[in-house]
């Protein structure tokens, strides 16, 4: 293994000669415990080595806001220590590419889910989950990210071709620097597609909506003993084990997955965001309304109450606009279940992972000292 392997390149090279003359070494992070981050290295025998590590005092304070905090996928600079000493991140590296998100209302505030992704692959469908509009909302996010954005309408096994190819060619036309294929997870179509842009050093992370494939895609690609969301990894600095999920997974094949938390969210965001602009006109409306904080239910002067008099907005979409915030709470209660729902089975999958582990390093004692990765 080497550092190209994690998605080392050359600019990040340049930018670390300053950082190697001070002994640092280089690591690319793959998990945020909040406190500390999980990082990984090739050391000298081209293994990979994990460290758990925490943040210097000058990163932190060298950080204009929460978005210049290390996130996962960033590369820093790893001050070893010695003996008990911690490790300790020194310096971020600049991002190449970062996907992040403004938190709407505070216009300053940045929320970065994953930095120095090459390729986002968007999932959908032909059929209950194409919508047009959520996805223009993907593109903005990818866009600004300066990944690569990919578009997988999947479960072409369930619908006509025609409609398949319907559903692609509308994708298509909203932009042009998106690739779009067609693809069958069911029938390990959409594997193929994946690994086309799964070369050296590549790193790729997979959003859509719930159910769309996504997991069924990355367990193909993972094969079947790995877990997508947890992993027992060997903290070797302290000679101790834990059992933690890495959000960042190097691929035996080549190529990054990265699949954490804040991308899981990207859907609901998405979702909220494209539900909110289809009711646009008629925010704008509430401009006109007599009083700053018209409910436009009974209120005097309400401009939107009067438009639907005039017939200019029809009553039904009245009446949704009225319940969009109760919807938008709907969209959040079901992605909170779904979130404890997920974290339920980690939490089992680390319990049968830890036996694993045990079986593993028993295994591994047995095998030394021909022992690689
Ligand atoms: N027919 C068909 N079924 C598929 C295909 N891809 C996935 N499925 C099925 O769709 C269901 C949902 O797939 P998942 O991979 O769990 O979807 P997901 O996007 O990971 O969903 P979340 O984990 O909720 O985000 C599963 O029952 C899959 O077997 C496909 O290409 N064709
Ligand atoms: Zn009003």
């Amino acid at each position: 293994m080497t550092l190209e392997d994690l998605g080392w390149n050359q600019a990040f090279a340049k930018e670390f000669a300053q950082y190697a003359k001070k002994g640092w070494v280089p690591a690319r992070l793959i998990r945020d415990n909040k406190i500390t981050y999980g990082a990984l290295m090739v050391d000298e025998e081209g293994d990979f080595l994990e460290r758990e590590v925490v943040m210097g005092g000058k990163v932190y304070h060298d950080a204009a806001c929460d978005a210049d905090l290390p996130a996962v996928g960033d590369w820093v600079a790893l001050d070893l220590g010695g003996g008990d000493l911690d490790t300790i991140i020194r310096a971020r590296m600049s991002r190449q590419t970062c996907f992040s998100r403004k938190v709407p209302g505070k216009s300053s505030e940045e929320q970065v889910m994953a930095a120095n992704v090459n390729v986002v692959v968007v999932v959908t469908d032909a059929g209950p989950d194409f919508n047009p509009r959520r996805m223009e909302r993907y593109f903005m996010l990818i866009k600004r990210s300066c990944a690569k954005a990919v578009v997988l309408v999947n479960k072409c096994d369930l619908f006509p071709a025609e409609q398949n190819e319907a559903a692609a060619e509308a994708i298509r036309a909203l932009s042009s620097d998106v690739d779009v294929h067609i693809t069958s997870a069911a029938e390990a179509q959409g594997l193929e597609v994946i690994k086309s842009y799964l070369k050296t050093g590549i790193s790729i992370t997979l959003v859509g909506s719930s159910g769309v494939g996504k997991s069924t895609l990355v367990n193909q690609l993972m094969g079947e003993e790995w877990q997508w969301t947890s992993e027992v990894n060997e903290v070797t600095g302290k000679g101790r084990h834990t059992t933690t999920a890495r959000e960042l997974i190097p691929l035996d094949d080549g190529g990054i997955l990265i699949d954490n938390p804040g991308i899981r969210e990207v859907q609901m965001w998405t979702n909220e965001e494209t539900l909110r602009e289809s009711f646009a006109d008629i925010e704008e409306m509430a401009g006109q309304c007599k009083y700053h904080d018209c409910k436009h239910g009974n209120d005097a002067g309400c401009a939107i109450r009067a438009a639907v008099e005039s017939g200019a907005l029809p009553t039904d979409r009245y009446e949704s606009y009225l319940k969009l915030d109760e919807e938008i709470a709907k969209l959040q209660k079901r992605q909170k279940k779904r979130q404890m729902n997920v974290e339920r089975r980690n939490k089992r999958d680390h319990k049968v992972k830890a036996r694993n582990l045990a079986d593993r390093i028993e295994y591994e004692k047995d095998q030394r000292p021909n022992r690689s990765k």
